[in-house]
């Protein structure tokens, strides 16, 4: 019987690590990467050294340069590049897909320009025929962990559950077990939204505060992703799940998080540009408090910890005066906004 095939765009430690789930799951994969010296490491030496050091890729994933190459007569696409490429790439992609390709995307953030989310994105850019096929993958899922194949477990969701029982049925394996769940909306506003808390969670470590003020942030956080994510249509017990509170507390607490590690670099006192040119992986969380910022506007719901980042982000306020205009703002109770919110 002739192996299932899959193509993964994006070559970075997520789309690389997917590649090996399927790879272990009985999948021909073939990366698609841009650069040459990328897709040469890969299928010479089987490693993807920048981005994934220590990891060794089995034989049966592959990579290229060609999109087309990539994609043609694939069973499944995946899309794992940073949101803000989401979609020039799908634009790319559309010509060369199958008339019945499965189509995921594993990426945590909205487009700027036009604050969508990223199925959204896709929607617009690929054959309408496909708009059923498209499913996002998310939850708290740490590239260096699946690596390892440390038990990991993720959500797939998919305006039709036909079509997320079938990413979940070539995705799921022992050591990375997938949930589908039916709000895609809540799903993906989790994953993306997570990452403005984390970068809070990696400065206020840095800062030399403790752990009250971590658990603070978690939950005062998670208050507000709900908030939002419920004006925007999320249901909200979606944000108790995988995406929501699951993917909150790893990337708030991991030292493999590049969006806490990029906070507490800020703490240390380097600029942001500094942090994202010494990061040199995408920090979504950095775009996604602009992002919401403007959303948390447009749908009039109270955001303050994304206010203040926004505020030490972009306009160069001092963290500590952040915190102190945080724990000294107007008095609230807890119930009264809990009930509000969810
Ligand atoms: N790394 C992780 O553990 C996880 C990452 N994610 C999400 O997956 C997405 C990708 O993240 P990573 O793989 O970690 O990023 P990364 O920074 O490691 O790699 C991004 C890759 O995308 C490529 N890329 C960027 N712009 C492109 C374009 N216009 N065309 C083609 N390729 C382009 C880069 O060359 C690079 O290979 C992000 O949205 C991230 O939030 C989600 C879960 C886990
Ligand atoms: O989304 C992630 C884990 O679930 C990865 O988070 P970082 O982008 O902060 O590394």
């Amino acid at each position: 019987m002739s192996k299932k095939t899959a193509a993964v765009l994006g070559a970075g430690s997520w789309g690389t690590v997917l590649a090996t789930v399927l790879a272990d799951n009985g999948f021909e994969v073939i990366i698609w990467a841009r650069r040459e010296s990328t897709v040469r490491e890969i299928n010479e030496q089987h490693r993807n050294s920048r981005y994934i050091p220590d990891v060794r890729l089995p034989r049966s994933v592959r990579a290229t340069m060609s999109i087309q190459e990539a994609i043609r007569d694939r069973e499944m696409v995946l899309f794992v590049i940073p949101s803000q490429s989401m979609r020039e790439v799908a634009r790319a992609a559309a010509p060369h897909l199958r008339k019945d390709a499965l189509i995921v995307h594993a990426s945590k953030g909205f487009e700027l320009d036009s604050l969508k989310r990223m199925s959204e994105v896709l929607k617009e850019e690929l054959p309408t025929a496909l708009r059923e096929k498209i499913t996002v993958l998310s939850g708290p899922s740490h590239a260096e962990e699946v690596a390892k194949k440390s038990p990991t477990t993720v959500v797939v969701s998919s305006e039709r559950q036909q079509t997320a029982e079938m990413a979940q049925s070539y995705l799921i394996n022992p050591y990375f077990r997938v949930y589908t769940n039916p709000d895609m909306v809540g799903v993906e506003i989790g994953g993306s939204l997570k990452n403005i808390i984390a970068l809070g969670a990696g400065l206020s470590d840095g800062l030399g505060f403790g752990d009250n003020a971590k658990a603070a942030l978690v939950t005062r956080g998670l208050a507000e992703i709900a908030r939002l994510g419920m004006a925007m249509g999320a249901r909200p017990i979606t944000f108790a799940g995988l995406a929501g509170v699951g993917d909150l507390v790893v990337t708030c607490t991991s030292r493999h998080s590049r969006n806490w590690r990029a906070g507490h670099m800020l703490s240390q006192g380097m600029t942001l540009d500094e942090v994202l040119e010494r990061m040199g992986m995408v920090v979504e969380g950095v775009k996604t408090t602009r992002a919401a910022y403007r959303l948390a506007r447009q749908y009039q719901v109270e955001m303050p910890i994304t206010n203040e980042l926004h505020a030490v982000l972009f306009d160069r306020k001092d963290p500590r005066q952040a915190v102190e205009d945080l724990m000294c703002r107007g008095k609230t109770n807890e119930m009264e906004e809990i009930v509000q919110g969810w």
